[in-house]
């Protein structure tokens, strides 16, 4: 994987690049659409490429090892080939899933051991599994076993794991590199930095992380429910230690004034549930604001869900159409929501990138941030 950079934004630390992976060119910042189980809910590939030209979705070690499995995942050639997308894919390694969605787990020095949400089956994942898991997936870009600490979480817990996580980060490293990749093209492993909202444990972190001398590196341990002000404390800390020359990946932010302030810390790789999810509840983000389209006001506005967008659905779609879909529960409105919101947040970023390079980054977010938390 290469990283180059084109642009650094002169007033503030947001930064224009190209990655390349062996399944093609990420323009930064780029925000990644969240594809846990192997689909972006809702969207079809099809769609991902052409009507919101998606450069890399995630994928879940957790979610695809246990459905549909790994020997049918080996056995079709890797994720790529059997979800049908050929551009650049991004697996987390399951231990936040495993902290967020199995009921049963134990944290322990070899590894998590915890009972499938799906039919309760007890497993372990340690993190040379965990690297075994990524390597059978197939994505370009993997992530370390780490424990991502809980918020609010006490200090010494959040020491004890931080240190925890960077043993397991060598146990990481040590596996992937002694192990070649399935499917014939180069596979990235990306460390995570944690350290909760504690700024000496997140130095200690990045500056362990940064001397592993990775393609890239993650910051962990935010989005779980801290204020946005205590995240956007952690990774400028963070930033300012990370390499300058690899790509910074915030794991899990966020909403689009999330996106934009961290963009200007220096931050280059985004992924949230939030345009997904919250879009199959009928929570739309456009570029003047939040529209809630359930709410009654839209029920006889015939006018376009965005009529400057180059999304076809933002044009001919009615916001009282899309009320009533997603008011019925229809399935055709979680997909013209979801592609909307998703094609908002690629939209964004790739507006943030264009003013990187021509300088007017620092003015165009100040005013951005302004409008997206109004709420329409
Ligand atoms: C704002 O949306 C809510 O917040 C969650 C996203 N927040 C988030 N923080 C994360 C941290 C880590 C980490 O430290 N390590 C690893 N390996 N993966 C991670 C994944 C993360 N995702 C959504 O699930 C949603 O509930």
């Amino acid at each position: 994987m290469k990283f180059n950079l084109q642009a650094n934004d002169p007033l503030s630390k947001a930064r224009a690049g190209t990655i390349t992976t062996a399944h093609g060119e990420i323009q930064t910042p780029i925000f990644m659409p969240v594809g846990t189980a192997g689909t972006v809910k809702a969207v079809h590939q099809r769609e991902l490429k052409q009507d919101i030209d998606a450069q890399i979705i995630l994928g879940n070690t957790y979610h695809l090892y246990l459905r549909p499995g790994l020997e049918t995942l080996e056995q079709a050639g890797g994720l790529h080939q059997f979800i049908g997308w050929d551009r650049p894919i991004l697996t987390d390694s399951g231990g936040y899933q495993v902290y967020s969605l199995s009921k049963v787990r134990k944290i322990k020095e070899e590894g998590v051991t915890f009972n499938s949400h799906i039919d309760g089956s007890k497993h372990l994942f340690t993190p040379e599994y965990a690297m075994d898991i990524q390597r059978t997936i197939g994505a370009d870009i993997i992530m370390a076993f780490d424990e991502c600490t809980p918020y609010p979480c006490d200090y010494t817990y959040a020491a004890e794991s931080v240190k925890m996580t960077h043993r397991w980060l060598k146990r990481c490293c040590t596996h992937f590199d002694n192990t070649e990749p399935k499917y014939g093209f180069d596979q990235t492993l990306f460390p995570i930095v944690q350290g909760s909202v504690y700024k000496d444990l997140r130095i200690k972190s990045a500056e362990f992380i940064a001397s592993m001398g990775r393609e890239g590196n993650a910051i962990g341990g935010l989005s779980v429910g801290e204020p946005a002000e205590e995240m956007y404390a952690m990774t400028e800390v963070v930033c300012d230690i990370l390499p300058s020359d690899k790509p910074r990946y915030l794991m899990g932010v966020g909403t689009p004034v999330n996106i934009l302030e961290n963009i200007a810390l220096g931050v280059d790789m985004f992924d949230c549930v939030m345009p997904t999810r919250n879009a199959r509840n009928g929570m739309l983000f456009t570029r003047n604001g939040i529209i809630n389209i359930r709410n009654k006001k839209w029920e006889n506005d015939f006018s376009a869900l965005d009529a400057e967008s180059d999304l076809h659905a933002d044009q001919v779609t009615s916001k009282a159409y899309l009320r009533h879909l997603v008011h019925s529960k229809e399935m055709l409105g979680a997909q013209i929501a979801t592609l909307h919101n998703l094609h908002f947040y690629l939209w964004l970023v790739k507006q943030a990138r264009e003013k990187i390079l021509t300088g007017e980054f620092y003015e165009w977010k100040n005013k951005m941030v302004k409008i997206l938390g109004n709420k329409l």
